[in-house]
This record gives structure tokens, C-alpha cells and sequence, in this order.
């Protein structure tokens, strides 16, 4: 295991946090960068939203079961954007030197309307770029992304576009009607919010995407300024995408739902390329549409495609209507799959029957040879339920703090075997017990992305709680959990950078952006051998929850 002593600095001011294993105190070390005294940085170049609810106290009750918290997990960002210095409490590792960005949803206000789910609000970026070392610095900006959702949503006062739980409401006028049915049919109507993820390519573009195909964006990763829209140049078509294309320094590989002949493209796009082609189609063995794919795994050799029983409801895409689970059907009849392609060659390899489950976020997957040879894929799995998308409604999230209501979830270990069983297995990877029965938005080291790994980062659940409130580092090899934990408050997804130079996985640091109860906001870095904090950078005020981050190391100077 990693023992990197320049890294393992305890903070210089006391950390408020716990940890389930915490070590004996040590001696904080001589640190030129803690600023610990918390000063407010002026708002610069602040752009103010129609109708955003800074000044409200927001609905909800805290842990403690007063009637109102500050926390700004659930309320909108109070204003399009800012930036500026942010002080340092603690130490920063010396090598700590880039930026993270993180995206997420932080916008559910807009004229008169409020937003019903989490998954709905407009794209808001969030950076903390990092100079580690003697003159530790760390500055800090948020912004909006401007989507065609969200430009068209400020100007009318309204949502126009159909968002996850919202579908605009009817045209008055035959005439509109028809334009309506145009919208439909070829997918205009749909929003291209990019709140899912984040993704440095290999040629240093920075892409944001969401699950519909009508428009990626690019952003400047120092201003978070939208800078233009990606396009492909193919002419592969579809409605739906993953959120979660699997980026490395050469390729882009991602799947494309076909909703009209159930099934996958399995796509790549070359570093440098805005071209995608296509390594091969995986028919659907259920019906009567793709399940929802949010994210999927691949290992060195192969992509795996799930198959779940929460499927799209092409009904409701073309009715502009909600189905139970919004634009998803629960069909427990239709059974569960998993596929198993070959890059190389485009042929499937496997397709087996599995139990049922509802992974929304895979984690990762990797090859076992020798006689048993089979794929091994992980996920964060909700016991084959999909009421974890019900939690998300954001009056559960703002009015039942403190309520034990958050949904089971486990580490799911899929076996694929490649011998042409026709089914897989699928076991619960550690005792849930170990990250509090709930778990999800996981990150791994990503030199380890396709191969054999040991550590996942998540977030965790301490209950009674209503969403996950911890961040926990998961060990699947010695099947235990080290959690890191604030009363009240709700850290975004850790997201592990690596220490230049790293042999041993979890030698590095772990971010995250923490919404704390009494308002306040920062980015926590912990140590990833550890799982202690070792520094904490304030925003000057707490920011809405976010989904997904990415790290761009800083360029030599
Ligand atoms: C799928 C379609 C649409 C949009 C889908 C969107 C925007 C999906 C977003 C999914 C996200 C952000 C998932 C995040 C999950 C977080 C979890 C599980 C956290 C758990 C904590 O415990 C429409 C555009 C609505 C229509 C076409 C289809
Ligand atoms: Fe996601």
C-alpha cells in the first residue's frame, strides 16, 4: 500500500469530519499555505437569473429536525457565476497542481417554474484549480452552461424543452401542434442540458454532455465558458446516449440506444476525430425497448452492454408524456441481460440472463482468464428497484433530512462466463453494512480502468439519512470500507486524482465538493491511502449538489 509521507499531512486547522478509521492524532506539519482564517471573496462579473431563491431560506428540515436548514445541496445556485481565490485550510500535497471541474444539475428555478427532480436542473460548473506546494494557492469559479435548454428557459421565463420529469405543456394552435409532432419525432424537442458528465478527450477538448444526442457542448476549462457545440461528423442517428462515454488518452467509446429495433451501437471516436464508427449492434433480449442506459463498463478487450428492466417508454418520448418512472418503464417481466462484445472484432461474445437489477452508475469491469474465463463487472446496484429514482424528487431531498428513506444499495459483482453459459451470476461485493446500505456516484483510479482493480470511492450512507451523506473508500479485496463523514452535510461523488508518479492504486488525493448544513460550501481534498482530510477550500458560499467531476493536470510552466 501507498505510503506517500509528503502527501499524508494532517489538516493545520481541526477537521470538523470523522472517520470510521481514524489514526491516532499526529502532529500537524509546518504548512505555508493553511489560510485559515475564512474571508469573502467580492462576486465578480455576477450575472443574476430571473428568479433564483438566493435569498430564501429553502425548504427542508435539518438532521437535528429544526424546521430549516441553510444547506445548499437542493436550492439553486444563487447566481449564473463567479469567480475568485479561495482560502486554504489545511495543506495541499506539492503535487497537487490542475483543476477540477465538476457538472451537475444546479439550476431548478426559472420564472415561475420549479423543477420536480434532481435530474432536471440547468447544467452548473463548478472548478477549483490547485497549485499545491510552498505558495499553495487555490482559486475557484462557478458558471451555467448555455444549453439551447437553458438560453431558451431564461428568455421565456420557462422551460420550453422536455427535461427529465417535465414535458412542456401542449401547443394551442393546430398549427403548433403539428410543429410539436415534428419535435417529437425527430428529438428538437428534447433538452441537450449537458448535467451529466464532464470529459476531457484525448485531443484536450473538454466535452459535456447529457443523455439526449441533439447537441453536446465544449467549455473552456480556466473561464467555464461554453465555447461551442461538439459536432459529429457521422451521420449515426438516434435519440439517446449513454451519459457516461468511456474517455481515455486514444478513444471515445460509447453505446447508442436504438429504440425503434431494440438494441445497441457500440460506437468509437478516434482522439482528435468528431467522427464515430461503429464496432457492432447488440440485439435486445427483452422488451419492448433498451433498458435505460445512464452508464456501462468495458474492460482491455471487451464493452459490456447492460440490459435492465427499467427500459425507455417510447410513449412517452413520442407523447411528450411522463411515464411511472418519467421517460422509463418498470418491466420486471422483460428479465435482465448483460452482453459482452468484442472491440476488435464487433461480435458478441456473451449474452446471458442475469437477476434482476438497477444499476444506474457502473463502476468497472475487468477480464478472468484461465478455464472459468469470464468478465467480471461491478455496479452500484439498488436491489433490482428503481426506487431510488423516486428519492431524487427534490421536495423528498429538501423535506425528509434526517428520515431514513434512502433506498439499499450494494457494490454488484456481475460474473460473465465467456463459455457460452447462458447465464450470470451477480453477488453483493462486501457487506453493505460496511458503507451504510446505500451507495453510489463512484470514481476509481483510472490507470485502473479495464483491468483487475482493488479500490472504489462512493458515496456512502450514515442513517438515518435520505441521500448518501458520506464518502467512502471501498477495499474488494480485503472486503471493508473507510468512511469520511460531516453531520449534516452532503458531499458530490470523490473523485480520485493520482499522485504523478504513483505505483500503488490509491496513492493520490480524493475531491469532492461538500455542501455543509450551515450554508457554507467547500472543496475537501482527503488523502486517498488514508481516507483523512488533509485540506479544505472554501467557496464563499454553499453551491447546489453536482453530479459528475474530472481532473486536467496543470501544463508544465
Ligand atoms: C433519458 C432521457 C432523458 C433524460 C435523462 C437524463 C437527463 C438523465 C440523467 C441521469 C442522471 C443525472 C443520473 C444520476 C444518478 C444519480 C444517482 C443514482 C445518485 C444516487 C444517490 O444515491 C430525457 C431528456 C428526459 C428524455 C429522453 C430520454
Ligand atoms: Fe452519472
Amino acid at each position: 500500500m501507498a505510503t506517500s509521507l509528503t502527501l499524508i499531512a494532517t489538516p493545520c486547522t481541526a477537521p470538523r469530519s470523522s472517520s470510521s478509521f481514524a489514526l491516532a492524532p499526529r502532529l500537524p506539519p509546518r504548512c505555508s499555505n493553511a489560510t485559515a482564517a475564512r474571508r469573502r471573496v467580492p462576486v465578480r462579473g455576477a450575472v443574476r437569473a430571473t428568479t433564483l431563491q438566493s435569498d430564501q431560506e429553502p425548504a427542508g428540515s435539518g438532521d437535528s429536525g429544526a424546521t430549516t436548514t441553510k444547506l445548499s445541496a437542493w436550492t439553486s445556485v444563487r447566481q449564473e457565476r463567479w469567480e475568485g481565490d479561495l482560502p486554504i485550510e489545511g495543506c495541499l500535497p506539492p503535487w497537487l497542481n490542475g483543476t477540477y471541474i465538476r457538472n451537475g444539475p444546479g439550476m431548478w428555478d426559472v420564472g415561475e417554474h420549479a423543477f420536480h427532480h434532481l435530474f432536471d436542473g440547468y447544467a452548473t460548473l463548478v472548478r477549483v484549480s490547485f497549485r499545491g506546494g510552498g505558495g499553495a494557492r487555490a482559486t475557484g469559479a462557478h458558471r451555467q452552461i448555455e444549453s439551447e435548454a437553458y438560453r431558451a428557459a431564461v428568455a421565456r421565463g420557462r422551460p420550453v424543452l422536455r427535461e427529465f420529469s417535465h414535458c412542456p405543456a401542449p401547443a394551442k394552435s393546430l398549427l403548433h401542434r403539428v410543429g410539436d409532432l415534428v419535435g417529437l419525432v425527430t428529438g428538437a424537442a428534447l433538452t441537450d442540458n449537458p448535467n451529466s458528465a464532464l470529459l476531457p478527450l484525448g485531443d484536450g477538448r473538454v466535452m459535456c454532455l447529457t443523455e439526449t444526442t441533439k447537441r453536446s457542448v465544449l467549455i473552456d476549462p480556466d473561464t467555464l465558458e461554453t465555447v461551442g457545440r461538439f459536432r459529429y461528423t457521422d451521420r449515426l442517428g438516434g435519440m439517446v446516449q449513454s451519459a457516461h462515454p468511456i474517455v481515455t488518452e486514444t478513444e471515445f467509446l460509447t453505446l447508442l440506444p436504438d429504440l425503434v429495433r431494440p438494441g445497441h451501437l457500440v460506437v468509437r471516436m478516434e482522439a482528435g476525430s468528431n467522427e464515430r464508427k461503429v464496432i457492432g449492434r447488440v440485439d435486445c433480449r427483452g422488451g419492448p425497448s433498451p433498458g435505460w442506459l445512464h452508464s456501462f463498463a468495458a474492460t482491455e478487450k471487451y464493452v459490456v452492454v447492460p440490459e435492465m428492466p427499467l427500459r425507455y417508454s417510447s410513449a412517452s418520448l413520442l407523447a411528450s408524456e411522463l411515464a411511472p418512472f418519467y421517460a422509463f418503464d418498470w418491466v420486471p417481466a422483460s428479465g435482465s441481460y448483460m452482453h459482452v462484445m468484442c472491440k476488435s472484432t464487433g461480435k458478441t461474445v456473451a449474452s446471458v440472463e442475469v437477476p434482476p437489477f438497477m444499476a444506474i452508475h457502473f463502476i468497472n469491469a475487468y477480464e478472468e482468464e484461465g478455464d472459468e474465463a469470464a468478465v467480471v463487472v461491478d455496479c452500484c446496484e439498488h436491489y433490482g428497484d428503481p426506487a431510488i429514482i423516486e428519492t431524487l424528487v427534490l421536495s423528498r431531498l429538501r423535506l425528509l433530512r434526517g428520515k431514513d428513506v434512502l433506498p439499499n444499495a450494494r457494490v454488484g459483482r456481475f460474473r460473465i462466463p465467456l463459455d457460452g453459459s447462458p447465464f450470470g451470476e451477480l453477488e453483493t461485493a462486501l457487506d453493505p453494512e460496511e458503507h451504510g446500505r446505500g451507495m453510489d456516484m463512484c470514481s476509481i483510479n483510472p490507470a485502473r480502468l479495464g483491468r483487475k482493480y482493488r479500490y472504489a470511492y462512493a458515496c456512502g450512507a450514515r442513517r438515518p439519512c435520505n441521500f448518501p451523506n458520506t464518502l467512502t473508500k471501498i477495499d474488494l479485496v480485503e472486503k471493508k470500507a473507510k468512511s469520511w463523514h460531516e453531520e449534516g452535510s452532503v458531499p458530490s461523488e470523490p473523485f480520485f486524482v493520482a499522485r504523478p508518479g504513483a505505483t500503488d492504486e490509491d496513492d493520490g488525493v480524493v475531491i469532492s465538493i461538500v455542501s455543509s448544513d450551515d450554508g457554507e460550501g467547500y472543496a475537501l481534498v482527503l488523502d486517498a491511502t488514508t481516507f483523512e482530510e488533509i485540506a479544505r477550500v472554501r467557496f464563499p458560499y454553499g453551491l447546489p449538489y453536482g453530479f459528475h467531476g474530472c481532473w486536467i493536470p496543470a501544463t508544465e510552466e
